[in-house]
């Protein structure tokens, strides 16, 4: 079969000049990530061959064998697991599928320093490719299960790689690296020598319930009796590198937290620790054990349709389900591990995993426990617990919406950002305790950002008299918010819907006399006003949370908020624009003087503009748009005009 070369995508070749340039300073890592793709492919091929009876595959002895030519200074590193078909390799390996690589290339360029390359490439992953850092040749030689002809790939890394078919390859893959030399300095060992592919193994790849064996020419220790009359003396009986022990089988102090970590490595493919590590055993009638770990930073798609979210699922050790989906809710969607089940048919489908009795009370308790593991840490870890809010608290909030059980624990690990304090994010209860005498609500208002809501007309009169604000800026936010009526009693209370019941104000015979004065006197000016602007607004009255703006808009206590029909229109859903109420302040100048001007010249041409102008104004002061901005320059030109 002829050999074919190919250039590499762009950003695949980006990426692999940045591997043999080295940003990684730990290069051991490649025999990880390498094992972790063999232990993947032989995973794999069980879960087919459990599903399909058919498939033509040998799956007697699946294993990851390790071959170290120190004369030739070549490594090679095989499974006989799922290996790839001609398509795959082109797909997987000459190019680069991953979203966001263009992103994170550009985001490479601009890291300042090593730590910080680390950290990126942490949050990426390049597996395979990570071998150009130790290789100056890498071949590849696989074939799929099932399939006759093998195709080997070979590439130096510089721009290109050659293709070709081959009829006689053994099921699975093979990854032939040549070596670099060895260069201490720039921390590229000898790695044929067995004694650094033992403890890089031991290190990184000691939980692969695969058996990875070693072969080198040199036996490590003494043969064993029954080989010595083995003719070929040189090739003693291949050691088998790693202990296999089911971390999750294993009480918490027998195992160290650097195992624990590269586990959950090779299950997440992330390259950095995870935050929290989660324990969990049931016995009785259906027995699981859990390991669960909480990453420390979310991947690139967990916003994404197709994010592959769930732990893995295991049933007697056995690997049955890579993401199983039906073991934790979306909203913990970032949760990663393993589950083992006792009593589970080897051969169960998804569909039957979320019918399944059993399975949904897995996935309550996996979500209580989470939980209560976050409330644990707010509690205890608050630095941990301030990362993790950051990371996943948009995500974690999603619950609000769809885990009515959990709804009062899921308020209680979340924080937001409160005007209490501009660095540091509040939770509820501590607003709770910190509420002023006769406040009754819990008061948060939604926005784009900080800054715009801090802007807002409606934070007046909270910010003159002390009163704490939540400042609610993701746009998961907008959703649940209106379908949270309270918590701990506490009713959530929108600022910049209806009135603001701020429960300070002095409510005393003379103030109520006041206000109910003021009333009359402005009644003819509201009733008039609310005529005017009928197509927009559905009443005009004075406002209570005004101090320093003259007008302001508010919706309606049950109504839905623009931002939010906004989101329900970006999802394709029709919502008709609502009217809202237009709320003067009565303490203004300006307010003041047009009461005067509709009481003194009630046909006066100019009120009606002066009256479209404050509707304007008040849309502006929040961010919203005005309908007809050419309308509003044209008024607010006559009346500047007017000045000079
Ligand atoms: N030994 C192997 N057997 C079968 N398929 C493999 C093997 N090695 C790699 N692949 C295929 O190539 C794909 C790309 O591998 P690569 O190591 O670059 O990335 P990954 O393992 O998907 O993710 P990560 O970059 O996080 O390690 C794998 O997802 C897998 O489908």
């Amino acid at each position: 079969m002829p050999t074919k070369t190919f250039e590499f995508q762009v950003e695949a070749r980006q990426l692999l000049h940045m591997m043999i340039h080295s940003i990684y300073s730990n290069k051991d890592v490649f025999l990880r990530e390498l094992i972790s793709n063999a232990s993947d492919a032989l995973d794999k091929l069980r879960i087919e061959a459990l599903r399909d009876d058919t498939l033509n595959a040998d799956v007697s002895d699946l294993h990851i064998a390790i071959e170290a030519d120190t004369d030739a200074r070549t490594l090679t590193i095989r499974d006989n697991g799922v290996g790839m078909s001609h398509d795959d390799v082109v797909q997987l390996i000459g190019t680069i599928a991953k979203s966001g690589t263009a992103e994170f290339l550009q985001q490479m360029k601009q890291a300042e320093n090593t730590a910080a390359a680390e950290g990126l490439i942490g949050q990426f992953g390049v597996g395979f490719y990570s071998s150009f850092m130790v290789a100056d040749e890498v071949t590849l030689l696989t074939r799929r299960a099932g399939e006759t002809t093998g195709t080997r790939w070979a590439s130096t890394g510089e721009g290109t790689y050659t293709l070709e078919t081959v009829d006689e390859a053994p099921q699975g893959t093979s990854v032939i690296l040549r070596l670099k030399p060895e260069d201490t300095e720039d921390k590229v060992f000898d790695y044929t020598d067995p004694a650094k592919i033992r403890e890089i193994v031991k290190r990184y790849s000691d939980f692969i319930t695969w058996p990875i064996r070693l072969a080198t020419r040199a036996p490590a220790a003494a043969e064993p009796p029954e080989q010595e009359n083995d003719e070929a003396g040189e090739r003693p009986e291949p050691e088998t590198l790693n202990s296999r022990k089911a971390l999750w089988a294993r009480s918490r102090d027998e195992v160290s937290d650097e195992e624990y970590h590269e586990l959950y490595k090779h299950i997440s493919h992330d390259w950095a620790d995870p935050l929290e590590i989660i324990q969990m055993r049931a016995e009785g009638t259906f027995e699981y054990q859990a390991l669960l770990f909480l990453p420390s930073h979310p991947p690139r798609d967990i916003f994404s349709q197709d994010n592959k979210r769930g732990v893995q699922l295991y049933v007697k050790r056995v690997l049955i389900m890579e993401d199983c989906e039906a073991l934790v809710p979306e909203y913990l969607r970032f949760v990663k591990g393993v589950v083992d089940a006792a009593d589970l048919s080897l051969n169960v489908s998804r569909e039957i995993l979320q019918q399944d009795r059993q399975i949904q009370l897995m996935h309550r308790r996996l979500a209580k426990k989470v939980l209560s593991t976050i409330r644990e840490m707010k509690a205890n870890r608050p630095e941990n617990y301030a990362s993790f809010w950051r990371e996943f608290g948009r995500v974690v909030k999603e619950g609000l919406l769809s885990d009515f059980d959990n709804r009062d624990t899921i308020l209680g690990i979340s924080s937001f950002a409160t005007t209490h304090d501009a660095e540091r994010p509040t939770g509820l209860q501590e607003y709770i305790e910190r509420m002023k005498e006769g406040q009754q609500h819990i008061f948060y208002m939604t926005g784009e950002s900080r800054s715009a809501i801090e802007r807002s007309p409606h934070m007046e009169v909270f910010r003159d008299k002390g009163l704490e604000v939540l400042l609610l800026t993701d746009p998961v936010d907008e959703v649940w918010v209106g379908s949270v009526p309270e918590y701990q009693g506490r009713e959530l209370r929108s600022i910049a819907k209806g009135e603001p019941e701020l429960g300070t104000e002095e409510d005393t015979e003379e103030a109520k006399a006041d206000r109910e004065q003021q009333r009359e006197e402005y009644a003819a000016l509201l009733t008039w006003m609310t005529e005017r602007l009928g197509e927009d607004v559905k009443d005009v009255r004075l406002s209570s949370r005004l101090t320093v703006s003259p007008a302001c808009v508010v919706s309606d206590t049950g109504d839905v908020t623009p931002a939010l029909q906004n989101l329900y229109r970006a999802m394709g859903q029709d919502i008709p624009a609502g009217k809202r109420i237009l709320e003067l302040n009565a303490g203004h100048s300006l307010v003041e003087g047009l009461r005067r001007a509709h009481a003194e010249r009630p046909s006066d041409p100019a009120l009606p503009g002066t009256a479209e102008l404050l509707y304007g104004m008040a849309l502006l002061a929040e961010g919203s748009q005005i309908n007809d901005p050419a309308r509003f320059t044209q008024l607010l030109a006559e009346r500047l005009e007017r000045t000079l």
